[in-house]
């Protein structure tokens, strides 16, 4: 197994984009932003599969977001939209769980989402995507199936800023490097999990990844 294939073992860190599918931002009564959302997850909140998503204490509306993650293979800062391709590595199917109560709350008060977004088991992953099994990432469809019902079905094309102008614009602020990784945001169908539940993401016909749902 290549270094890269292995990238939650060595990434440090992860760049997630909100608010980038004009449909979600809408069904959260959310405008869509003139320039890309960031926030930060840690590296420690990633599991794969065979671990399982836990709900937070506390958290009664823990809800899937079904993300493309782009994987950086070389390290890169400052680097313009027209030559950003050539620095990502590959890609995963990600999930950015969010409890969306404490985001709501921590909204309203103007604090940070820490907790909404960045505890343990928020980021589960997909094994590792070569990217030359993908012709076109602004041309795959995403669907997030809860207990098999399809929650999420959306497609890359529908982004509002694309992983070049994203990689550009988040390398002007942060230098990003080998097996970090760029959540780009969730299409519409966002909703809450409970204990027992299980989730099912796919990414066109390229990969698939299943994820139980358990209390803490
Ligand atoms: O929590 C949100 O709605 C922002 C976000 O992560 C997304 O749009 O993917
Ligand atoms: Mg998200």
């Amino acid at each position: 197994m290549s270094r890269i294939q292995k990238f939650t073992e060595f990434g440090r860190k992860i760049l997630a984009v909100g608010r980038n599918y004009s449909d979600h931002a809408k069904e959260l009564g959310n405008t869509v932003p003139d320039t890309p959302l960031l926030f930060l997850k840690p590296m420690s909140a990633c599991i794969l599969e065979g671990e399982a998503i836990e709900i937070p204490k506390g958290c009664i509306d823990f809800q899937h977001e079904i993300e493309l993650a782009v994987i950086i293979g070389k390290k890169c800062r400052q680097v313009p939209a027209s030559e950003a391709m050539s620095y990502v590595g590959g890609y995963a199917l990600a999930l950015d769980m969010t409890a969306r109560d404490f985001q709501r709350e921590a909204s309203k008060k103007g604090q940070p989402w820490a907790l909404a977004k960045c505890i343990d088991t928020s980021c589960p992953v997909s094994q590792f995507i070569d990217p030359s099994v993908i012709s076109d990432p602004h041309n795959l469809e995403l669907v997030c199936k809860v207990n098999g019902e399809i929650k999420q079905k959306g497609n890359t094309k529908d982004m509002v800023f694309r992983i070049p102008e994203l990689l550009s614009y988040i390398s002007e602020y942060f230098t990003l490097e080998e097996g970090d990784m760029v959540l780009t945001g969730t299409p519409a169908g966002v909703g809450p999990v409970v204990a027992g539940d299980v989730i099912e993401c796919s990414l066109s016909d390229i990969i698939t990844c299943k994820f139980n749902v358990k209390a803490r």
